[in-house]
């Protein structure tokens, strides 16, 4: 189901800045899309707009290029599971994943045989057979979302809608339920819009990402565009561990403030500008500056150091193999950095010569 979002409004009475502040975004069928942001971003205000759990101030939401903003939840053919969206304690799993189904109107609700196969399709999807009988307390955490994810698919719907489901499993069982979802997405051919803290998380599932920040979309694209060219220095930290380093373009070169960090060339005009730039990224060249490199332990492949500059220390990571072989007499290329003036960027790095 795609999903287009027009101009979107939510205000909050009290509240100087709109909860949503003209959202627009547009969500093709079968994206598996990850809402990123800082908490207070308005991504859980978006996703409840979009199930109808939530009304709006201007805008329109499209589901399938029909306008729903107006229709009430239930006719939107929409799944969502939330964090705290509880399951029923005092009802069997299978009595949990039936319930979309038997509150449907009578002139719509399937034969009570019908739902019991339905329920036990489902189960076997999740990978949940032979629970339909277990109350939830009975349940691991992680079943216990599996069936969350059960009941909110029991009607067929085209749009799953996820807002934190994972946030209580630990680690290791993220890693696997979003794994299994990702394959259940695509087995399914759902469209999905999962939002998440965790940036694993949102890398690991999800094709297209989308970073909220006050309210406003502030970039999407896939993850390799956010961290490429990032469209602000906000984007390029909620992305990543990142030095900056300031200095000045001059006929075509920039020059850093700080010694022992090399100039490198580039099209920009003169002026201020600021080096963004991620750990991986800074390559000491031996001989070439007046830095001492302090090595941590390395660590598949990689090896975290620490660049002693005048008035502070800037935390790289390099390929094992390529340490140099002094640890001083060091200069810092950061040439693969993004560049910025004024918070707007003045040279996107695809700069795959570096
Ligand atoms: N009904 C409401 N009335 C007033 N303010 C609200 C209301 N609902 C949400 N807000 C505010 O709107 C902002 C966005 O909230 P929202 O929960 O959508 O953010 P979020 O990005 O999902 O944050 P988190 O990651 O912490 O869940 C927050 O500042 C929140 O306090």
């Amino acid at each position: 189901m795609s999903v287009r979002i027009l101009d979107l409004l939510r205000a909050a009475p009290g509240r100087a800045r709109p909860i949503l502040d003209h959202v627009s975004l547009d969500i093709p069928d079968g994206a598996f899309v990850a809402l990123i942001g800082p908490s207070g971003a308005g991504k859980t205000s978006l996703l409840r707009v979009i199930a109808g759990l939530d009304a709006h101030d201007g805008g329109q939401v499209f589901l399938d290029g029909m306008r729903m903003d107006q229709r009430p939840a239930r006719e939107r053919g929409v799944g969502f599971v939330f964090q705290n969206y509880a399951l029923f304690r005092h009802m069997t799993v299978a009595d949990n994943v039936a319930f979309g189904l038997s509150v449907l109107p009578r002139r719509q609700r399937p034969t009570r045989a019908a739902i019991a196969a339905r329920v036990e399709e489902l189960l076997a999807l999740m990978h949940l057979p032979d629970l339909g009988g277990a109350y939830p307390h009975n349940l691991s955490g992680g079943q216990r979302q599996r069936v969350a994810l059960a009941r909110a698919l029991a009607t067929g719907p085209r749009l799953l809608l996820l807002d934190e489901p994972f946030g209580a499993l630990d680690p290791m069982i993220r890693k696997s339920i979003r794994t299994w979802l990702r394959a259940l997405h695509d087995q399914l051919g759902l469209t999905t819009i999962l939002v998440t803290h965790d940036h694993e998380e949102a890398l690991d599932v999800a094709d297209h990402l989308v970073l909220m920040r006050d309210g406003r979309i502030e970039q999407e694209g896939r993850a390799s565009d956010l961290d490429r060219a990032p469209c602000s220095p906000f984007v390029m930290a909620f992305m990543g561990d990142m030095a900056r380093f300031t200095g000045t373009v001059c006929d075509g070169l920039f020059q850093p403030d700080e010694a022992g960090v090399l100039p490198f060339a580039l099209p920009a005009s003169d002026g201020a500008a600021e080096a963004l730039i991620r750990p991986h990224e800074i390559v000491p060249r031996a001989e070439a500056g007046p830095l001492a490199l302090v090595h941590g332990v390395a660590r598949g492949g990689l090896t975290p150091a620490t660049a002693r500059l005048a008035d502070r220390t800037v935390d790289l990571v390099l390929p094992t193999a390529l340490l140099p072989a002094a640890s001083s007499g060091v200069g810092l290329d950061i040439s693969a950095a993004r560049l910025f003036r004024e918070g707007v960027p003045i040279l996107l790095a695809d700069r795959s010569d570096h």
